[in-house]
């Protein structure tokens, strides 16, 4: 049934057309609103294409359905490998020479399909590869970049424990404790004993190596080392019961007198401060990702408010429908343009800790907001998977809370600000 509005404007009666189809012509419809995409080198909007493509035939049908089964995509794993989305920032294993905007707007669209899905490939390619990437030795780069870049290793990332998540520069418990061991040859070797406990540690239930953040008993400074699976000692235990992310396998991990070699030390990790420099890198991402979870959200309940009808009308012929769409599209919009600035003093290398915690503060906020309303024109359909607003619902949640909550990177901003840390 096609439905008019009643407008008599001269043109558009002229046109023969009404104002619903004006509405769907309209270029409104393109969350690019201000086309920053424009930005992007045409190899990389091609590949930008390409990965959106895929998302759309080998994610986006099954989202529904991983997310609610608890399973992490996979089985997707070489299909990602092979688009590039491991290491992308990396001259060893990426696959062209891109911008950090690029890797932004893939963070993106990979949310958008699948929040749970950006957040495995956050986990492995952002965290864990970075880990290694800023971290590690020439050797040590060797030996994994390569084939964590070919999915043929996945990577975790272990920080968080169960007493320590905002204050885990300060709190840190889990020890390690360097030793000097007779090498049964005539000589010696110097290795490291882990103890203690992490929690949330997305992929750890089956990645082949999980980087775990210590503190070293000897000058009290945070160490990083990559803890080859299975190790004796180390078990991690998948969380059940999540309601947000729950197509992100997250683990509980006990670490009880394992054993690495220093071989297996991140070696130009010296404190944390060292860490914080990955974290600057991921959490301008995870900014991005927010973005993308908006943008699935606001996508579904437009395509819905112009289905449903309700007096006799497509709800998105309502004003209060349209200012809850036009906000919408202004936080993506306006959140676009802080993340695409920040990406890009990533790559001047000029990018600081307040300016990714800025981003994915702002980011997060807006992107709450803008699930809030995308579920409220949904009406009851709002709370149902099925039709496609409750899973970014939901997943908003965890993606406002982890890398750094929504007040710690406010704090991080006002300690800019002020010169003083809000958080010691
Ligand atoms: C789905 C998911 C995946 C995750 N994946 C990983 C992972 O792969 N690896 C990893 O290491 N961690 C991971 N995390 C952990 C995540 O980084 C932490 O949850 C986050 O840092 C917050 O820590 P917390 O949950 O312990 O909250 P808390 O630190 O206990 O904070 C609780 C509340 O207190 C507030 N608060 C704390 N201190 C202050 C202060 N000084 N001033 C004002 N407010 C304050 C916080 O903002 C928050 O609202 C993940 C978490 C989730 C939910």
């Amino acid at each position: 049934m096609t439905l008019t509005t009643g407008h008599t404007d001269a043109a558009q009666a002229g046109s023969g057309r009404t104002d619903l189809q004006q509405f769907e012509e309209a270029d409104v419809l393109d969350v690019d609103f201000y086309s920053f995409q424009q930005q992007l080198t045409s190899e990389e909007q091609r590949s930008v294409a390409a990965i959106r493509a895929f998302l759309d035939r080998e994610v986006r049908p099954y989202a529904d359905d991983l997310w609610e089964k608890a399973q992490s995509p996979r089985h997707l794993i070489p299909g990602f490998a092979e688009l590039g989305l491991f290491g992308a920032s990396w001259p060893e294993t990426r696959q062209f020479e891109n911008s950090a905007v690029y890797r932004a707007w893939v963070a993106l669209e990979i949310s958008r399909a699948d929040p749970s899905t950006a957040t495995f490939v956050g986990v492995h390619s952002g965290l864990a590869m970075n880990a290694i990437g800023v971290g590690g030795s020439a050797e040590q780069r060797e030996e994994w970049m390569g084939p964590m870049a070919r999915g043929e290793v996945i990577g975790a990332f272990g920080l968080t424990e169960p007493g320590h998540g905002s204050d885990t520069a300060k709190g840190l418990e889990t020890t390690a404790t360097r030793r000097t061991v007779d090498d049964g040859a005539g000589g010696s070797r110097d290795e490291w004993v882990l103890n203690g406990s992490k929690r949330w540690i997305g992929n750890a239930v089956f990645a082949d190596i999980v980087v775990i953040w210590a503190r070293d008993t000897a000058d009290d400074q945070v160490k990083g080392f990559i803890v080859r699976q299975p190790a004796v000692g180390f078990t991690a235990t998948k969380i059940e019961r999540k309601q947000s992310l729950r197509g992100v396998e997250n683990a509980d991990i006990v670490l009880d007198d394992v054993v690495v070699p220093e071989s297996d030390r991140l070696a130009n990790i010296n404190s944390f401060r060292d860490v914080a420099i990955i974290l600057r890198l991921t959490r301008a991402e995870v900014a991005w990702q927010a973005i993308g979870v908006a943008v699935g959200a606001y996508e579904a309940a437009l395509a819905y408010a112009k289905e449903r009808h309700q007096f006799g009308k497509p709800i998105a012929s309502f004003q209060l429908v349209q200012e809850k769409l036009a906000n919408s599209l202004s936080n993506i919009t306006a959140s676009i343009a802080l993340c695409m600035r920040v990406s890009e003093m990533q790559d001047l290398g000029i990018q600081k800790d307040h300016h990714s915690a800025m981003a994915k503060a702002f980011a997060t906020a807006r992107m709450r907001e803008v699930v809030g309303w995308c579920r409220e024109i949904m009406g009851g359909n709002g709370i149902q998977l099925d039709h496609g607003v409750a899973r970014y619902f939901a997943d908003a949640e965890a993606v406002y809370t982890f890398e750094g909550t929504y007040d710690m990177n406010t704090l991080i901003v006002g300690r800019s600000i002020t010169g003083i840390a809000a958080f010691v």
